[in-house]
């Protein structure tokens, strides 16, 4: 199969004050947020200026790759478009067609199964060259790397050095905590074709990170930036109620690390830096928050990675990967069904 272009597919994120009420919109559209909810978002974003950092992010890794690209003579341009900001995928699938792309391979920054982090990019792809017209370029996403080296690395990596900067006479009474964004348990039930499969891979990346950075400490995967209405069950616990549950049995300091994320974006730098931050402080617990991969080289060599095993017909045998669950490189059609919303 021949590609003649990569797309990084990302979330997108407000760039100024005005953009932060019609982003959530796009983001919100049609999945029951309350109102509430809402305001209080817009206000973690207002906190910054209205500037989510997400955007510039993906400028740098855009930057990164084409340049990891020119270095090992792959000649594939790479465009970015995202899913709820611009610039918005419809728009870049235009300057797509427009520059004479017919078949591209799509990036997207997130690692795991689930409707939330695949299914749901894959339908805003498919709408997206819907809205370009019949001579959209054909999309194909590249698979899932919960458990690929250039995802786990920096992330162990990072651990290593957060640990490094907790008090050492503490050590006996540290505690690693892997954060995730939480989704609707039921969102989780259906995630992979025989679902769970979003937590099955955060549980092993969470194992993979924790083997290789510090086998001697306890650690737990707990969630994040919960969202929704009350009634609807989320996965469970909250980073900040198990913060509250680790201090009361004598845990003193944690290392956060959030491996549901590739970026250090908004819903990091709020619901970790300061939200989880605020919670650990008036618990007396040291909390020192690990980094994600970013622009790590690792990470960028991996994007290359996976182009070339899709490229390449023999790819599909040098797939380089850390952990054993089943790994497939196209989605089948029942994978990740979201489920029916109650309203
Ligand atoms: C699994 C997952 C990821 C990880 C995979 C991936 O990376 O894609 C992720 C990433 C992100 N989520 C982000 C922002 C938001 N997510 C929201 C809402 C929601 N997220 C959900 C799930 C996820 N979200 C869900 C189930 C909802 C409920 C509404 C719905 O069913 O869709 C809302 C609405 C307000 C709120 O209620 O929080 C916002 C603003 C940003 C951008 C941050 C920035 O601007 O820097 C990023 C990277
Ligand atoms: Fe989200």
């Amino acid at each position: 199969m021949a590609y003649d272009a990569v797309v990084l597919v990302s979330f997108g994120g407000p760039e100024g004050p005005d953009d932060v009420l019609p982003f959530l919109q796009n983001v919100t559209r049609g999945r029951g947020i309350p109102p509430q909810r809402l305001a209080e978002v817009a206000e973690h974003y207002q906190h910054f200026g209205g500037v989510s950092p997400i955007n510039q992010q993906c400028r740098d890794l855009l930057a990164a790759v084409r340049a990891d690209f020119a270095a090992h003579g792959l000649d594939l341009p790479v465009y970015w478009g995202n899913r709820n900001w611009h610039p918005m995928l419809a728009d870049t699938f235009a300057q797509m067609r427009d520059d004479g792309v017919r078949r591209a391979l799509a990036f997207v920054t997130s690692a795991f199964g689930g409707y939330s982090s695949c299914r749901q990019y894959q339908e805003d792809i498919t709408a997206a060259r819907a809205a370009v017209g019949p001579d959209a370029p054909v999309i194909e996403k590249i698979r899932q790397f919960w458990d690929h080296p250039g995802f786990v690395e920096p992330h162990i990596d990072a651990v290593r050095a957060a640990l490094s900067r907790l008090d050492p006479a503490r050590r006996d009474h540290t505690r690693l905590v892997f954060t995730a964004h939480s989704v609707p348990v039921s969102m989780a039930d259906s995630a992979g074709p025989h679902g769970g499969r979003y937590t099955a891979q955060l549980t092993e990346t969470a194992r993979l990170v924790h083997t290789a950075a510090a086998p001697d400490l306890p650690y737990d995967l707990v969630w994040q930036s919960r969202s929704g209405p009350p009634h609807v069950p989320w996965l469970e616990p909250d980073i900040n109620d198990h913060l509250t549950a680790l201090a009361a049995k004598g845990v003193t300091a944690v290392v956060v690390s959030p491996i549901g994320f590739v970026s250090d974006h908004l819903e990091v730098i709020w619901d970790l830096d300061t939200e989880a931050r605020d919670t650990a402080t008036r618990l007396g617990l040291e909390y020192v928050r690990a980094e994600t991969p970013g622009t790590d080289p690792r990470f960028v060599t991996m994007v290359r990675e996976l182009v070339q095993e899709r490229i390449d017909p023999a790819g599909a045998d040098r797939r380089r990967r850390l952990g054993e669950l089943p790994m497939w490189d196209t989605c089948p059609s029942v994978c990740c069904v979201p489920p029916r919303r109650p309203s």
